[in-house]
């Protein structure tokens, strides 16, 4: 390809959800914010408790850490003299957690809140006084959802109003922290340890995790629910034509349930609309009619996903199931969930011996699951390093794409795309990621996020900041999270490029850590991405290492996995399970037992009970398929309870006819399988 193209995830497209659903046909539609006016509620009596008294010296880092995750609630925000806000990720609007008021008195330190809005990005630039917090936000009126005001009074400080312009996210554009020590604890004036961010932080406990604000967790997980459509029910009915006496049945066959699909739509980069839309429902089948008309098949529901999508059993209280799919070139569609059958009418049961069946069937129910979805990108290398390293820098000088470059840590939120040509027939595709923090494995920071995007490139690029004042401890305090997150991850093949050699700082101190790296047998590159020196070599290795990587795969046999439709298959089989396969436990303090099968519980949930032929069929297959025998081994006794799938039962000793051993309890008794 002779020119490169780029992708890139725009702070933009947070702020702007895209509010059609991802199954929807219709044109996009912008929707108008609803005008909410948040006023901050400030806890104008008396005097909140200190937020910082004093701040101990501390050794400096050449790593400036950012407070831990939990300050996207801070303290104030957990005071019981507010009201609490809750925040779901259906809200449209977010902005309402942020837009609390924040009055806090302190000696020693002053703190201002003006505005969040825009995306997360800290300002290091700012970073003047060190004990000195600063929040503030530039005014991104893409969505100009809330209005709120902080006001802020300080022994020393004088307060400041600002208005906000509630937005989508926090923009820490302006965002001056100061620099906390290891543990972002400070002792007070009375000497007890405080948690800088609130909350009841207790010494010695772990460091909370929490994951990114809503709004950066939809970009890339998403959590939906789907369900199939249930079958349309079958029905009774006898032709009656004038001339054509004795007509016979006619009822028709109830219509398939809609299928759930998920497919790969090119043009989507993020899992952003499914904050809006959760419930993928297939539509039902249409019941049976007479003259032997079958109902309409329901509606399929088709799940849009952006390439590069993993989709997961959810499971309750767990970290994402088993995974289902890995959708990752555009155009590709898996059947996910088969609708459910047709329930079949009398006409479909008439036979030789019964010419006026009365009995119909229920609609088989359609299957449903909660799926989890995750956005991995599919990049063939991965950039990745301190903040500020550099790595968007490099990105754009080997490729059309065009970053954000600042001097502050965290220019880069969220990752970055770029495909580099080599000639007309090779590229490769190259992410560049947010920076990485000493202590990312426990929430510092933003790049620890991202790091699941990297475990499909085939190798990595380490960029180090050479004008760092050690740079070898930054790259192996990199190495280490790398470690911490996966150890696959750590284990991809990867070089180092140390960057900024323009600098006279840098180009002093790479002999000492070329020789330092060489001694643990890693060859590093150097480069100034600015400058365009050094480039060119670092990226024809990582093609190299990209290339190996791909032999390797391919002798090993790797390759994608070709039947997509393995969740409908496995669905499928489960209905298809004989009904002559089931267990029977039995609870002696009840008196009672409990016959389990699929098959058994599939018929169960079919036999329409309004249809007294439906009852006796309900007997005959339960003789037949070997449940009577079973019971009566097992020692079943008069008046036990038996129940099958939904259904209870109550058995009878009735000798001659074994056909009506179980039978329904009185009407007030019976439970009722539930269809709906
Ligand atoms: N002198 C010099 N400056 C560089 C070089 N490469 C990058 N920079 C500067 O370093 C700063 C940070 O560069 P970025 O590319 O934004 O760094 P990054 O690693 O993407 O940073 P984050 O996205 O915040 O993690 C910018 O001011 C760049 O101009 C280089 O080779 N020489
Ligand atoms: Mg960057």
């Amino acid at each position: 390809m002779a020119s490169s193209i780029s992708m890139r995830f725009t702070p933009q497209a947070l702020a702007r959800p895209n509010r059609t659903t991802p199954n929807s046909t219709k044109p996009h539609k912008p929707k108008s914010q609803p005008k909410t006016k948040t006023k901050l509620r400030t806890a104008s009596h008396g005097h909140p408790p200190p937020y910082l008294s004093a701040v101990p010296g501390g050794d400096a880092t050449t790593f400036t850490r950012l407070p831990p995750r939990d300050d996207f609630s801070l303290s104030s925000f957990d005071s019981p003299l507010q009201s609490p806000t809750e925040v779901k990720l259906s809200e449209s609007n977010t902005a309402t957690r942020r837009n609390h008021g924040i009055e806090r008195e302190n000696d020693g330190l002053s703190v201002e809140e003006e505005a969040f809005d825009g995306y997360l990005g800290f300002d290091y630039g700012k970073f003047d006084s060190p004990n000195e917090v600063k929040l503030s936000g530039s005014s991104r009126a893409t969505q100009k959802t809330s209005r709120s005001k902080i006001k802020r009074e300080n022994d020393r400080l004088s307060g400041e109003e600002d208005v906000l312009d509630g937005d989508l996210g926090f923009d820490y554009g302006k965002f001056e922290v100061f620099e906390v020590n290891s543990d972002s604890e400070y002792e007070d004036e009375g000497g007890e340890v405080e948690n800088v961010f609130g909350g009841d932080r207790v010494e010695g406990e772990e460091v909370k995790e929490k994951g990114v604000p809503a709004v950066m967790r939809c970009f890339d997980r998403a959590k939906i629910f789907v369900k199939a459509g249930d079958g349309g029910n079958g029905v009774v009915a006898f032709r009656r034509e004038k001339y054509v006496p004795l007509g016979g049945p006619s009822g028709g066959d109830g219509g398939r349930g809609g299928n759930v699909y998920v497919e790969v739509d090119g043009s989507m980069n993020s899992l952003l609309p499914f904050r809006q839309n959760i419930h993928f429902r297939a539509g039902r089948g249409q019941h049976g009619q007479g003259k032997k008309q079958v109902g309409a098949k329901g509606e399929d529901v088709v799940v849009k996903v952006a390439p590069g999508t993993v989709v997961r059993e959810s499971v309750e209280g767990g970290n994402g199931g088993e995974v289902l799919l890995e959708l990752l070139y555009p155009g590709q569609k898996a059947l996910l969930l088969p609708g459910g059958r047709g329930g079949r009418g009398n006409a479909s049961f008439k036979s030789g011996t019964n010419k006026v069946p009365k009995i119909a069937e229920n609609g088989e129910g359609g299957p449903e699951m909660w799926l989890e979805l995750e956005l991995k990108l599919v990049a063939d290398v991965g950039i990745i390093g301190a903040p500020n390293a550099g790595k968007s820098t490099l990105l754009s000088v080997i490729c059309a794409a065009q970053p954000a470059i600042a001097n502050y840590p965290f220019t880069t939120l969220l990752p970055n795309l770029g495909v580099v040509s080599f000639d007309y027939d090779t590229t490769m595709v190259v992410a560049d990621l947010p920076g990485l923090l000493e202590g990312a494995h426990r929430g510092f920071g933003l790049g620890h996020e991202f790091l699941r995007h990297t475990e499909r490139c085939s190798a990595l690029v380490h960029v180090v900041d050479g004008s760092s004042q050690q740079p070898e401890y930054e790259f192996d305090a990199v190495r280490l999270e790398l470690e911490l997150f996966s150890p696959e991850l750590a284990e991809k093949p990867y070089l180092v490029a140390y960057n900024k050699m323009d600098l006279p700082e840098a180009s002093e101190r790479w002999i000492s850590f070329k020789e330092r790296l060489q001694a643990r047998g890693i060859e590093p590159f150097c480069m100034s991405a600015v400058k365009r020196e050094g480039t060119h070599e670092v990226i024809c290795a990582a093609y190299e290492l990209v290339q190996k990587r791909d032999e390797d795969n391919k002798e090993k046999g790797w390759t994608d996995p070709v039947n997509l439709n393995h969740v409908a298959d496995m669905v499928q089989k489960q209905r298809t399970a004989p009904i002559s396969e089931f267990k029977i436990s039995h609870d002696s303090s009840t008196n009672s037992w409990h016959v389990v099968g699929s098959g058994l519980q599939r018929f169960v949930q079919m036999t329409n009970w309004r249809y007294i032929d439906s009852e006796r069929r309900f007997q005959h297959v339960l003789e037949a398929c070997g449940v009577y025998k079973s019971l009566i081994k097992l020692g079943v006794k008069e008046g036990d309870t038996v129940v099958v799938g939904d259904m209870e039962m109550v058995w009878h000793d009735s000798a001659g006819n074994s056909s009506t051993n179980l039978r329904k309890r009185s009407p007030d008794s019976i439970k009722w399988p539930q269809w709906t």
